[in-house]
């Protein structure tokens, strides 16, 4: 029979991501009584099924594209794809889906770990039950910080749910590249697993709702993507709704479009954004609306601030709907361990939000495109630098295309934000992300040295447009 088991903690953390696990760990070092609380693996999304196991995907992709460019620049190469190295990597990275490791990790700074669903069952009560029903009963003194992240979101697209369609925990275990894959959704996940698998000799179609790849991202960011992906052999669409859904033994999947068109592959991967639960975790316990997309948080990372003797409620990570980005959590996590202890410090601040898809070439953004700094009224001014064009794309000789492209408020005289596109993008983006972050002047950014011949000295060029 279930049992019912009463606890109390000073803190209790539900979801164990990469903040959750970061919180947690930190407030028990800090001598807190931490009850910490996950229904999976210890370590969240990231390290198991999202950044971690897709850049392994990623970088093994690249490294056959890099081996295809040899011909006719170094010599001769041939490439042969072989997914087994990247699958066996791949479950080493991840321990086979194991988080023994973490787990320790996480008792050992002194955490007392429930491994179960956790629920609000009242403003200080988190009820947590285990997969044989058990339930513990948790009071907490001092603070309750959900963490809960967020699961692949399916769109109602009729026949889709009786597919048997992957999500990005799926395309993560392969065994092998499919023969051929249709990605619904061009957005970071089905961009870089499109590519990875594509270079791996698997035919990738990708099916975007909306006019661009990347939507969220600067439009220079989807041409070049569109130009670089087509490049590799992957078909785009664009502006393309999916009507129905159906699979068959042998054909595979079929998308039905709204003009009759018809899409057929082997595999379907659904990347199309992801959503947090906040039914499941009895959000209404805390008088906040169960189907909000996230919970209300304040610059402080409340939800609930403590008062009158009653703990506070803290949110950290995707939940918050700030940017499902790992970084974040683990920033927000800063914010809220600080609240708790009551160490002060700066609040939570968005102003300079780096963000990386790890296609190549690389798409690096920090901050506001120019459409949004347009939309908030800026006096806006931007800088374009093609790199293919600079000194380093010349010597770059294949695989050099890219941008940066810097948007600046010319009332405050600061950049707000900057997208790096090409070859390591991603690291070209954190002298933008330092230029946005510190609101450094322009006036010093354009005296600058920039070192020749880099990608990064794009930057400066696009400043000198800025004027
Ligand atoms: C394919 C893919 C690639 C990605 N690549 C990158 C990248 O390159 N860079 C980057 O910054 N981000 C990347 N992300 C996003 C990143 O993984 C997430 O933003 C990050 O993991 C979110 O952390 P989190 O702390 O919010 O929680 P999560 O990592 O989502 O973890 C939440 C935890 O809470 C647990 N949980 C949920 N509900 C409950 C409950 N009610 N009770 C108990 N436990 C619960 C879950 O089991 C899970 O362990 C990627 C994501 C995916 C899917
Ligand atoms: N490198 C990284 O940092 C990284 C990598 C992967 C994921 N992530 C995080 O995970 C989140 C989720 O990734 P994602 O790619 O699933 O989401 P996303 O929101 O980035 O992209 C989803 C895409 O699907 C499209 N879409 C939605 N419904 C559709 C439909 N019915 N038909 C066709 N297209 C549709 C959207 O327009 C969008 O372009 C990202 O927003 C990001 O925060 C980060």
């Amino acid at each position: 029979m279930a049992a019912v088991r009463a606890d109390t903690a000073d803190v209790v953390v539900v979801g164990l991501g990469p903040g959750g696990e970061e919180a947690a760990g930190r407030l028990a070092e800090a001598g807190l009584d931490v009850v910490a609380v996950d229904e999976g693996l210890v370590g969240g999304e990231c390290p198991y099924y999202g950044c971690i196991p897709s850049k392994i995907m990623v970088r093994s992709a690249d490294l056959l594209a890099e081996g295809r460019r040899i011909t006719g620049h170094a010599g001769t190469a041939m490439v042969h794809p072989d997914w087994r190295p990247v699958a066996r990597t791949v479950r080493e990275a991840t321990a086979d889906w194991d988080d023994k490791i973490a787990v320790d990790r996480l008792v050992g700074r002194g955490v007392r770990f429930l491994r179960g669903t956790g629920r609000l069952t009242a403003r200080e009560e988190v009820t947590v039950a285990d997969a044989d029903g058990n339930e513990t009963v948790v009071h907490a003194r001092q603070a309750v910080v959900l963490a809960v992240g967020s699961e692949p979101a399916v769109p109602p697209i009729p026949g889709l749910a009786r597919t048997p369609y992957w999500t990005s925990r799926d395309a993560i275990r392969v065994d092998e590249a499919p023969r051929s894959l249709l990605v619904l959704g061009g957005g970071s996940i089905g961009l870089e697993l499109g590519q990875a698998f594509c270079r791996f000799g698997t035919a990738v179609t990708v099916v975007e709702g909306t006019q661009r790849l990347l939507p969220r991202e600067e439009p220079e960011a989807h041409e070049l993507l569109l130009k670089v992906l087509t490049e590799d052999g992957i078909e785009v669409h664009t502006s393309a709704r999916v009507e129905s859904v159906d699979y068959q033994e042998g054909t595979g999947f079929t998308l039905y479009g709204e003009r009759g068109d018809r899409l057929v592959a082997a595999r379907l991967l659904v990347a199309t954004g992801r959503r947090s639960d906040l039914a499941k975790l009895g959000a209404l316990a805390i008088e906040v609306d169960d189907e909000a997309p996230a919970l209300p948080v304040d610059e402080r990372l409340r939800v609930v601030p403590p008062a009158s003797g009653r703990p506070g409620i803290w949110a950290l990570g995707d939940v918050t709907g700030k940017g499902a980005y790992t970084h974040m959590s683990m920033y927000q996590a800063d914010v809220v361990v600080r609240g708790i202890l009551g160490e002060g410090g700066p609040p939570a601040a968005y102003h300079a939000v780096p963000r990386v898809t790890f296609t190549e070439p690389e798409i690096g953004a920090v901050g506001l495109t120019e459409r949004e700094a347009r939309e908030r009224g800026l006096v806006v001014r931007t800088g374009l630098a093609d790199l293919a064009a600079s000194a380093r794309g010349l010597t770059q000789q294949i695989g050099n295309d890219g941008f940066v492209k810097l948007v600046a408020d010319m009332l405050s005289g600061v950049l707000v934000g900057g997208t790096a596109a090409g070859p390591y993008g991603g690291e070209v983006l954190g002298a933008l992300s330092v230029a946005v972050h510190a609101r450094v002047p322009l006036s010093v950014l354009r005296g600058q040295i920039w070192a020749y011949p880099t990608f990064h000295r794009a930057i400066g060029d696009a400043l000198g447009q800025i004027g």
